[in-house]
């Protein structure tokens, strides 16, 4: 599913920081990375620890990193450039007590080039993982917020992976309307990178107007703005899923785009139900989740669901790096 990343970064062999060293999924994973030559692991924590947690699980890390920030050499300057970005808004010891923690830490190691990439979240939490790099990396240039998306990926009858793209069901909360049209056209472009041919559909509990109220206006009129800005892409709305997918459904609704009952790019109106949507596919529809994959960000940092697995680690690893620009 991802050799293409994979043929890109034997060309361009990078390094990843591993923000949850020890962990035994990421120890796995980084084994798994070292017996290729394109992606060397980066771990953060204490040498004797991480040695420790993978001799016992058995895995074989000879030729990763190992970065702890309690005896970094560079924390001096480390700590001095936070505060430079932070522009006031924390102080030279909230910036040190921060970069004692492998998050923050991570993210100055891509910041000051130290690695390419990361990523994070086996046990951090999302809003954890990614607020650093929020704060740190900031949004890429045209680009006013940081959203993420799902790549779901099922294997089908015939052979041909069913792939979808989903979005956002890990960051932005409430988004706004002008919010959704800026997700929808990363989540489009993020699609086109996996092989997709995007469909949009702005999701709702109303098919072009058969329920009321303010969040079906708001996915309407989103829907409305987003086939302004992506004219070459199809988009339609605000639908239900059923009529998203279901050719079937979509006519009894009355639905005559190329979109309806064909979708498949799904904006959700929110993250409660986006993160609940992705999470019912992937544990009831049998599809692998690879995600969250963050968009707008001006370096190339993702996050894991906590309840992932090594070879989700291994994925996300080659997913993150390989779309290094
Ligand atoms: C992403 C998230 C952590 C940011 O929350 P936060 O840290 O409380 O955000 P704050 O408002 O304090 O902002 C922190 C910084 O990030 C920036 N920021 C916040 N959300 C942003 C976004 N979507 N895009 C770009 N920047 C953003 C702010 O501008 C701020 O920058 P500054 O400190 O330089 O001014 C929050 O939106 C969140 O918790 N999202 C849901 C995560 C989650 O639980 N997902 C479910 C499981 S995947
Ligand atoms: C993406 C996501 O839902 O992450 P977690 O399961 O760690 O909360």
């Amino acid at each position: 599913m991802f050799e293409f990343l994979i043929k890109k970064l034997k060309a361009h062999p990078r390094k990843i920081v591993f923000t949850e060293g020890t962990d035994p999924r990421i120890l796995e994973a980084s084994a798994r990375l070292l017996s290729g030559t394109f992606l060397t692991p980066v771990l953060v924590g204490n040498a004797d620890e991480i040695t420790k947690a993978a001799e016992e699980a058995g895995f074989n890390i000879r030729g990763a990193e190992i970065m702890d920030p309690a005896i970094f050499p560079d924390m001096d300057k480390m700590v001095a450039l936070m505060v430079e970005l932070r522009k006031g808004k924390m102080t030279e010891e909230q910036c040190r007590k921060s970069l004692s923690q492998a998050n923050y830490f991570g993210t100055m190691l891509v910041k000051m080039g130290y690695a390419d990439a990361l990523l994070g979240g086996a046990t951090y939490s999302t809003a954890d993982t990614v607020r650093p790099a929020l704060q740190i990396i900031k949004t890429k240039p045209g680009s006013k917020i940081v959203s993420s998306c799902f790549i779901m990926v099922r294997p089908s009858a015939t052979g041909e992976n069913e792939v979808l793209a989903m979005a956002d069901c890990a960051i932005n909360i409430k988004p706004t309307e002008d919010e959704l049209v800026e997700i929808a056209v990363e989540t489009a472009r993020t699609a086109k990178v996996f092989g997709i041919d995007p469909k949009v559909a702005f999701l709702s509990y109303s098919t072009l107007g058969s329920g009321k109220g303010e969040d079906v206006d708001k996915m309407r009129n989103a829907c409305e703005k987003a086939k302004a800005a992506m004219p070459d892409v199809p988009v339609d709305g605000e639908f239900q899923f059923d009529a998203a997918v279901s050719p079937v459904v979509a006519k009894t609704k009355h639905i005559t785009s190329s979109v309806g009952g064909h979708a498949n790019t799904f904006i959700f109106p929110d993250i409660n139900a986006g993160n609940i949507g992705y999470k019912i596919c992937q544990r009831m529809g049998n599809f692998d989740a690879y995600g969250p994959i963050l968009q707008g960000l001006n370096a190339p940092i993702n996050d894991l669901s906590r309840g992932c697995n090594a070879l989700e680690v291994y994925s996300m690893a080659i997913i993150t790096a390989g779309l290094v620009d």
